[in-house]
């Protein structure tokens, strides 16, 4: 057994004092509440959070997994690697084969535990570009640009500034007042990093690639180095439930949790939504709980959209397949976007130590940093995912002087332009709506595409040997959908817990290839300078699977390979619900409300109509507090609102 696998089950490094209000181990559950909210994780604890600041407004939110047990392997950032080792996700969500990708299928890592992906993500904290919000509101949803939300990531975070020696050796600039004070969510740098990184930042600058004052602006192009939603000082993770529930709960009468229960349907009378339907994981009893104002969907890009499929809102031909009668005619599971991602592996003779994977494979080292981050909270226990990244725009991914490639903006637009809704949605039943929101989505991603303030690709590398390139604006779509059997559930306690079918669509549209292709030029480029080699003594790089060693294939050998070693997806979903007009395949309004129905909304990473170039997480929090005001604007709750 590997040793982090030993020392997760070891005992909490810290843990939240206070009662919390359990359903079932605190308080019994009520006949009814104001607002019922299917999903505590990422938006469903903000938007409880935030809705019962009033006394007077009850809130119930139902989550299908457990409280986490806030085990080392959980707290600290280190030790989190995001692949399954604990026990808080859905079993079996897998994808369908990607004809895009050499179909192949993927494993689909969808979290089952209270806080959700933020209980078990990589904790990277940034936001996106200006112009990713701003895209936004061009696809008509007024006040969602970056002026109407920006607050609201401000509003979500409290942001500390690195330690100034820290800063100064990295060479990392902020702008306080570009970020958020006394916000729930604590944003902030470890006070450690791997000394090696040095070969990525400044390999970056050496080919000319700036450095944003503070990439939390909105203008994030060149170097940056992220936040991680970590904890100053103890260095553990920050995440809803730490800080939009057990916060707040021992103090909040109003603010109920029911875990370990799973969301089945959304319950209608006639066009209206009065409440939920959810099953016992333990004793597969089904029970209904009515919501007096609203039901607040939350449980994410996968299982929002399932779920209100299997309650009759979705598009006309699923529903009649389901044999499930309809509430309204939505194309409820499609936009569904995500990160793709490809790598470049490096092989180094002598790189500057420790880099990040030297502890995996050596138990000595591992036992003396973990030593070193109990005793000062400092080392590589403290870095989470990573901190250093660069976010590229077109122009400036294809930069390098010396790369040696034919893909040009030009030839990318044209690429773009040229690709047809049928590339995207072969299927005859797409609904037109769809395909009209998806060509203008293309109009705004070919401006995007060209534009030199909106990053299209992302560079990580935290000195394990991959460095990874995210496509960050996919032109490619896929779809979710529910099927069969998910009426039925395989057994009683694990009714609402089959996965729906899902479709990432990756590599569909043909312009998203050639940033790849140029993405594997520039981190050979990269490799290659005097701060990379310096850091990292002589080395090679390799393609998964092997490209030849003299980097002197051709734009489509290399395009060939990907489809190959290409992953769909970052753990990064959106879309599945868009926050879209009608007309453009949307599925809620900019007030996040249902079309066609009345009193249900969705407030989680599924209403993002384009994926913005950042990592989620901090996005998600911004939308589900602006949803929080929009929901106490609508029913005259004043406490809180910005
Ligand atoms: C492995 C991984 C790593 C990631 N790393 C990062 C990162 O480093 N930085 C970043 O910015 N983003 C990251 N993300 C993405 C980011 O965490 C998500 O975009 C965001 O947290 C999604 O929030 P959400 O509220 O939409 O969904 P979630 O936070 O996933 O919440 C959904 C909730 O619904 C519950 N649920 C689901 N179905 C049901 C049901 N039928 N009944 C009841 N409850 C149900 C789940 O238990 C869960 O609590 C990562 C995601 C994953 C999975």
């Amino acid at each position: 057994m590997r040793f982090e696998l030993l020392v997760f089950a070891t005992a909490a490094c810290a843990r939240p004092s206070g009662r919390v209000r359990v359903v079932g181990l605190d308080v019994a559950l009520g006949a009814s509440y104001d607002f019922v909210i299917a999903g505590g994780g990422t938006s469903g604890l903000t938007v409880a959070d935030r809705l019962t600041e009033d006394p007077n407004v009850s809130v119930l939110v139902i989550d299908a997994g457990p409280l986490d047990d806030q085990s080392n392997g959980i707290m600290i950032p280190g030790l989190n690697n995001g692949t399954g080792d604990l026990p808080y996700w859905f079993p079996g969500v897998t994808s369908l084969p990607e004809p895009g990708l050499d179909n192949r299928t993927f494993n689909v890592p969808t979290p089952r535990v209270v806080g959700g992906a933020s209980t078990i993500n990589g904790m990277v904290y940034d936001r996106g570009a200006t112009a990713d919000y701003d895209a936004w509101e061009q696809l008509g949803n007024p006040g969602w640009g970056w002026d109407g939300i920006y607050p609201y990531f401000k509003k979500a975070e409290n942001y500390s500034a690195p330690d100034p020696d820290f800063a100064a050796q990295w060479n990392i600039s902020f702008d306080l007042f570009a970020n958020g004070a006394g916000g729930p969510i604590e944003a902030s740098f470890p006070p450690f990093y791997f000394p090696a990184a040095v070969g990525f930042t400044q390999g970056l600058a050496e080919l000319s690639i700036p450095t944003p004052k503070d990439p939390g602006s909105g203008y994030k192009n060149g170097i940056c180095w992220a936040p991680s939603a970590i904890v100053p000082g103890t260095y553990t993770r920050s995440y809803a439930r730490s800080s939009h529930y057990d916060r707040v709960a021992a103090t909040r009468p109003n603010y109920h949790l029911l875990t370990l229960h799973t969301v089945v349907q959304v319950v209608f009378e006639n066009q209206r939504a009065i409440g939920i339907e959810y099953v016992s994981r333990e004793t597969g009893k089904s029970a209904i709980m009515r919501a007096n104002k609203e039901v607040i969907m939350a449980t994410g890009t996968f299982f929002t959209p399932k779920i209100l499929q299997l309650s009759g809102v979705g598009p006309k031909h699923l529903l009649e397949d389901l044999g499930v009668e309809p509430i309204v005619d939505l194309p409820v599971g499609y936009n569904f976007q995500d990160h793709l991602f490809t790598a470049t592996k490096w092989n180094y003779s002598d790189p500057l130590r420790p880099i990040f994977t030297d502890r995996q494979s050596n138990n000595t080292l591992a036992l003396a940093n973990l030593h070193e981050y109990f005793a000062s909270h400092n080392g590589p226990y403290a870095v989470g995912a990573g901190n250093t990244l660069a976010f590229l725009p077109t122009d400036l991914l294809l930069s390098p002087g010396n790369m040696t490639t034919n893909i040009t903006t030009s030839s990318i637009l044209l690429l773009a332009r040229s690709t047809t809704h049928k590339d995207i949605y072969p299927l005859p039943n797409t609904p037109p709506t769809v395909v009209a929101g998806w060509m203008a989505q293309r109009e705004i991603l070919v401006q995007l595409y060209a534009s030199s303030s909106a990053p299209t690709i992302e560079l990580a590398y935290n000195t394990s040997p991959f460095m990874v390139a995210y496509l960050l604006r996919p032109l490619s779509r896929g779809v979710v959908a529910a099927t069969k059997s998910n009426l039925t559930g395989s057994n009683a306690t694990e009714l609402g817990s089959e996965p729906p079918t899902i479709q990432y669509g990756s590599l569909l549209a043909a312009s998203d290839m050639p940033f790849l292709v140029a993405s594997i030029r520039f981190m050979r480029e990269l490799i290659k300078t005097p701060a990379a080699r310096a850091a990292f003594g002589e080395q090679t790089f390799e393609e998964i699977p092997v490209l030849r060693s003299d980097g002197r294939e051709t734009d489509d050998e290399i395009a060939a390979l990907q489809r190959l070693q290409v992953l769909p997806a970052d753990s990064h979903p959106v879309g599945t619900c868009s926050m879209l007009p009608r007309h453009l395949g949307g599925v809620v309004s900019p007030e996040l409300e249902v079309y066609g129905v009345e009193r249900l909304r969705v407030v989680d990473a599924s209403v993002i109509p384009l994926i913005p170039a950042a990592h989620p997480m901090s996005t998600v929090y911004a939308v589900a507090e602006k949803a929080a005001d929009l929901i106490k604007k609508r029913y005259g709750i004043t406490i809180g609102v910005l």
